[in-house]
């Protein structure tokens, strides 16, 4: 079984790429294709055809595209919209023009509409307007999800979608503006030790509450869907409705997850904030029954994840390796 693992550098890539390792380690008849973005352009339909016609894989895992948090996404709306759409349309197709039989893409919680009911079912898509700060890059996962089942339904191809609530782990993104909050948290908690800070500033109100999902949770869950017999998965989807959610299905406040941090961290400051900075939207828990029925649950708590990703930071920091 040849399978392509697109973005396997990023922090879900590189999870599940592991997790695929292991497994070809195991004596799985695996064999694992990756490129990265230097060699490999998603962007560039004709390259992305190239790729597909040399390579032919059986299946895809897309697990590539323009990432960021609250302000990334809020400043930089055109390369969020463009770059996922253009990612999702070049793989898609060139996978169906080669022969792939199945792909796995990864959306987003926030493809829901912004006061959707909580926790967010799958049938809430497209039933409300979307958060402001990330409606380019919602429109963009949107389109993905339409994507597989177009193409499911016009060439019977088996395409799947699932839905991460906010991820994080070893290899996330930590830069200061553009990551997401539990990565810049740990950053900005860990560095006001280092150097005897006594206030810690978070963004927004510290209301908005956020649920959170530990990567190698995400990449198992990922390949979990991605290895359902088709009769199964589609017990639980429908043709229009293909979407599978998946997270922890308990969220905090961001308030309470900085206490969380700082604690992890040693922090023993204060925490202040800057409400200048945006929430965005002000809850987004998922509904994750639809999974939970096709037997999968989350396993790694909030704690304990947060712990051993500060001593992932840690390593990197020691080895000069500063995480990205
Ligand atoms: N992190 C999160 O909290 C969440 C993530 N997701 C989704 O999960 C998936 C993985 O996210 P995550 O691992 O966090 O993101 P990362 O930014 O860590 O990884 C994304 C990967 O995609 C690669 N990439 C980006 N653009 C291109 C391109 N044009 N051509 C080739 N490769 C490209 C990046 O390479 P390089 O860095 O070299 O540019 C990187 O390796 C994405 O679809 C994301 O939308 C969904 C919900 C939450
Ligand atoms: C996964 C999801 O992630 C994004 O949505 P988001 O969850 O709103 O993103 P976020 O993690 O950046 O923020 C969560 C909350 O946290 C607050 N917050 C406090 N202090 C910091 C801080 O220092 N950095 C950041 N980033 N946020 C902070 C911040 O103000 C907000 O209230 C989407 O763009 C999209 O990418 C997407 O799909």
């Amino acid at each position: 079984m040849k399978i392509y693992i697109a973005g396997h550098r990023g922090m879900v890539g590189g999870a599940i790429l592991r997790q695929l390792e292991a497994r070809r380690d195991r004596g799985d008849d695996l064999t694992l294709i990756t490129r990265t973005h230097e060699a490999l352009d998603l962007t560039d339909q004709a390259a992305v055809r190239v790729f597909f016609q040399t390579e032919k894989p059986d299946q895809v895992v897309l697990a590539a595209a323009r990432v960021g948090g609250i302000h990334a996404n809020n400043h930089y709306p055109a390369q969020f919209i463009y770059e996922n759409l253009m990612i999702e349309c070049n793989v898609i197709h060139e996978a169906y023009a080669a022969g792939v039989t199945k792909l796995l893409q990864l959306g987003s919680s926030c493809i829901y509409p912004r006061l959707a009911v909580q926790p967010m079912r799958e049938d809430a898509l497209l039933t409300g307007p979307l958060e402001p700060t990330n409606e380019p890059y919602a429109i963009a996962k949107i389109a993905g999800i339409k994507l597989c089942e177009s193409y499911n339904r016009q060439y019977s191809t088996d395409y799947r979608s699932v839905m991460p609530t906010n991820l994080y782990g070893p290899g996330d993104n930590f830069h200061p503006d553009n990551s997401h909050v539990l990565p810049a948290l740990l950053r900005r908690f860990h560095e006001a030790v280092r150097n005897d800070n006594e206030e810690v500033v978070i963004w927004g109100t510290g209301a908005p509450m956020r649920e959170f999902l530990h990567v190698d949770d995400m990449a198992a869950a990922s390949l979990f869907v991605m290895e359902l017999p088709e009769d199964i998965y589609q017990r639980e989807t429908s043709p229009m409705l293909s979407h599978i959610n998946v997270g922890s299905g308990t969220d905090v406040t961001i308030r309470e997850l900085a206490e969380l941090v700082a604690g992890v961290v040693g922090f023993k400051g204060q925490i202040a904030f800057d409400t200048t900075k945006p929430d965005g939207a002000p809850r987004k828990l998922m509904d994750v029954s639809r999974l939970a029925r096709l037997g999968w649950k989350s396993s790694i708590s909030l704690e304990d994840g947060i712990r051993s990703t500060y001593d992932w930071f840690l390593k990197q920091s020691e080895q000069g390796l500063r995480a990205k």
